[in-house]
């Protein structure tokens, strides 16, 4: 992260340089650097911490314009005129963005180019209102009451005190539970949702609180322009440049937008002003030339290349070695008794076209029990883990799930299972692979824990107790295998669930992380939680599963103790093979 020293030495820099050197031309350059940090900032709350690409952003900066100036024809300050512009993009914000929000990658962008069109059009053909292709000049009323000057320095106030209330306002989301919630949900939509978070929600929660801001900004560069009109207004040139920004700065960083605009504005402006009509549209390729370089040279933007800077030299100080993981270990004399029922599955039926890939499934799970599935490839176990934790719908039958309170519930969404304490690791981890360890771990603590030290607190003592303690700083990305399925089943169980799904948890892993994983499943047995685990390694599942069901083509085709289990010849023919029971004895 940027050190809070060289950030106020670049913001000291934006009001003191012009303030200094007194000229109207690098005045306007600062304001206009102010104004584009701002709506790049804004629009990254979205575009990177969200993820939603969007090249519609001039929608609301447009909205902000036209609102703060046909109020202030009306005789309203356009201080009011502000706020009413971000109450319409708001409005248009969510009501253009859910429908969006299925489509992703390149149909969203192109979605909010073509509402982008839309508002253009709109301004177009409102004539009366927005005075259509001839535009909206601003009554010429000076003072602060209009937000209208002859003097630069309190438009530079201005556009510096939105920049940094847009800076604020981002670094409290992304430092907050909403931030980790974006960021989870732009990595993996799906472990976002197993998690808990209202994937959906919080991206509206996003893009309402960037459309407010970039209208702000709207209204008071209208007020700065003294001139509007739709082509410059709902641009689509407009909302590139705010994303170019901050893809040159680093995307999703907080302060990555205000970089980009940093060296960016100063390089074009000064072209646009020294060339002038000869080289019209230069800074667009001035964009241009910049932004490949950034891709082939710094692909995670300027403030890719500061962290790697300040990384390196932190860990130069760090000694590597192998450091141990510290899974608890258990005693199995310690397990407290298996209790009453606390899951109920019943009759469940799925159809994938013709294919009937869970026929008649039922079970029950009992508190403090570990229930192995089992079956070969194909036999509907994944399928039927989808639908006891609310990521699809069976075509019949029920999931029933005792809640905290004693009371049987049908929960029907991941959110609503991961509400009443049900919690899933998936079969192809599904880390948050630009998040670290603590951070993965804490999107999981912050379903009970809202604060964030609580969360990170809970987040610390379960990663030591998954035995990733030493990796707590460092990116999901760079994990092993075998610490990605720890990370996992670290990242549910700071949920605090009761009932935990594993999926395939030891599959792939070397003998030592499954004996890991082994006392790891005991430990966590031995606090009380019910757990219902898919596994091949049939090592893992003789020593842990209290009963074991095997599944095959869809269909239950054995229940009941372990032991018991392997020996059914059911069981051999279409699952274990006679070399299993060689081996046994
Ligand atoms: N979304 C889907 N659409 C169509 N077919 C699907 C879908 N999901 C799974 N299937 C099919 O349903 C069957 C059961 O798949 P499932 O993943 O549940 O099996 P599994 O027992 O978990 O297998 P594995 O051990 O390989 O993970 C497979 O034939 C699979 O191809």
């Amino acid at each position: 992260m940027l050190k809070a020293i060289p950030l106020a030495v670049i913001l000291a820099s934006l009001l003191l340089i012009p303030v200094m050197v007194g000229n109207q031309f690098v005045y306007h350059i600062f304001i206009t650097i102010c104004i584009f940090a701002a709506l790049s900032t804004a629009w990254n709350i979205v575009g990177g911490f969200a993820g939603q690409l969007s090249l519609g952003h001039a929608i609301f900066y447009g909205i902000g314009a036209y609102t703060g100036v046909i109020l202030m024809n009306m005789g309203i300050s356009p201080w009011i005129g502000m706020f009413a512009g971000a109450a319409i993009a708001v409005v248009a914000a969510v009501i253009i963005s859910y429908p969006c929000f299925r489509l992703h990658g390149p149909f969203f962008a192109l979605a909010t180019i073509a509402f982008l069109e839309v508002f253009r059009v709109l301004a177009l053909h409102w004539r009366e209102l927005t005075g259509g292709a001839t535009g909206l000049m601003i009554p010429l009323q000076i003072g602060w009451e209009w937000m209208v000057f002859r003097d630069r320095l309190p438009q530079l106030l201005i556009a510096f005190g939105l920049l940094l209330l847009t800076l604020a306002i981002a670094w409290w989301i992304r430092s907050h539970r909403m931030g980790f919630y974006l960021v989870a949900t732009r990595e993996r939509e799906s472990a976002a949702l197993a998690a808990g978070v209202g994937t959906v929600r919080v991206r509206l929660a996003a893009v309402a609180v960037s459309a407010a801001l970039t209208a702000f900004v709207g209204t008071f560069h209208a007020m700065y322009l003294t001139f509007i009109e739709p082509a410059a207004m709902f641009s689509l040139q407009m909302s590139i440049q705010i994303a170019m920004f901050a893809l040159i700065g680093g995307l999703g960083t907080v302060f990555g937008p205000l970089l980009g605009a940093v060296l960016l504005v100063p390089i074009s402006e000064l072209a646009r002003g020294w060339l002038g009509a000869h080289a019209l549209g230069l800074h667009g390729f001035v964009y241009g030339v910049v932004l490949m370089l950034v891709v082939l040279f710094m692909p995670n933007g300027l403030m890719g290349l500061i962290s790697r800077f300040t990384k390196q030299r932190r860990e130069r100080g760090v000694s590597a070695g192998t450091i141990a993981a510290s899974a608890a270990t258990s005693d199995a004399s310690q397990r407290a008794p298996i209790g009453s029922d606390v899951m109920r599955v019943e009759h469940l039926q799925k159809h994938f076209g013709g294919l009937h890939v869970t026929n008649d499934v039922g079970f029950t799970l009992r508190e403090g029990e570990i229930l192995g599935l089992i079956g070969p490839n194909g036999a509907g176990k994944t399928t039927v883990f989808n639908m006891i934790s609310g990521f699809l719908k069976p075509d019949s039958g029920s999931v029933t799930v005792r809640a905290a309170d004693g009371s049987w519930q049908s929960p029907a969404t991941p959110g609503d299972f991961a509400t009443i304490g049900v919690g899933r690791t998936f079969q192809i981890v599904q880390p948050f692979a630009a998040m670290t360890v603590e951070e993965n771990i804490m999107v999981g603590a912050f379903h009970r824990y809202s604060d964030v030290e609580e969360a990170r607190e809970v987040a610390r003592e379960t990663a030591e107790r998954m035995g990733l303690g030493p990796w707590l700083h460092a990116e999901a990305r760079g994990l092993t295998i075998g610490g990605l399925k720890r990370l996992e089943v670290a990242r549910v169980m700071a949920m605090k669930p009761r009932i935990l799904l594993l999926d395939e948890v030891m599959a792939g892993i070397n003998q030592t992380d499954v004996r890991r994983a082994i006392d790891l499943m005991k430990s966590i047995r031995e606090s009380g939680v019910s757990i219902v685990a898919i596994e091949h390694v049939m090592q893992a599942v003789m020593s842990l599963s209290d009963r074991v069901i095997v599944l095959n083509s869809g269909k239950i085709i054995a229940e009941g103790e372990p032991r018991e289990v392997v020996k059914d010849p059911v069981v051999v023919e279409a699952y274990l093979g006679k070399e299993f029971i060689d081996a046994q004895a």
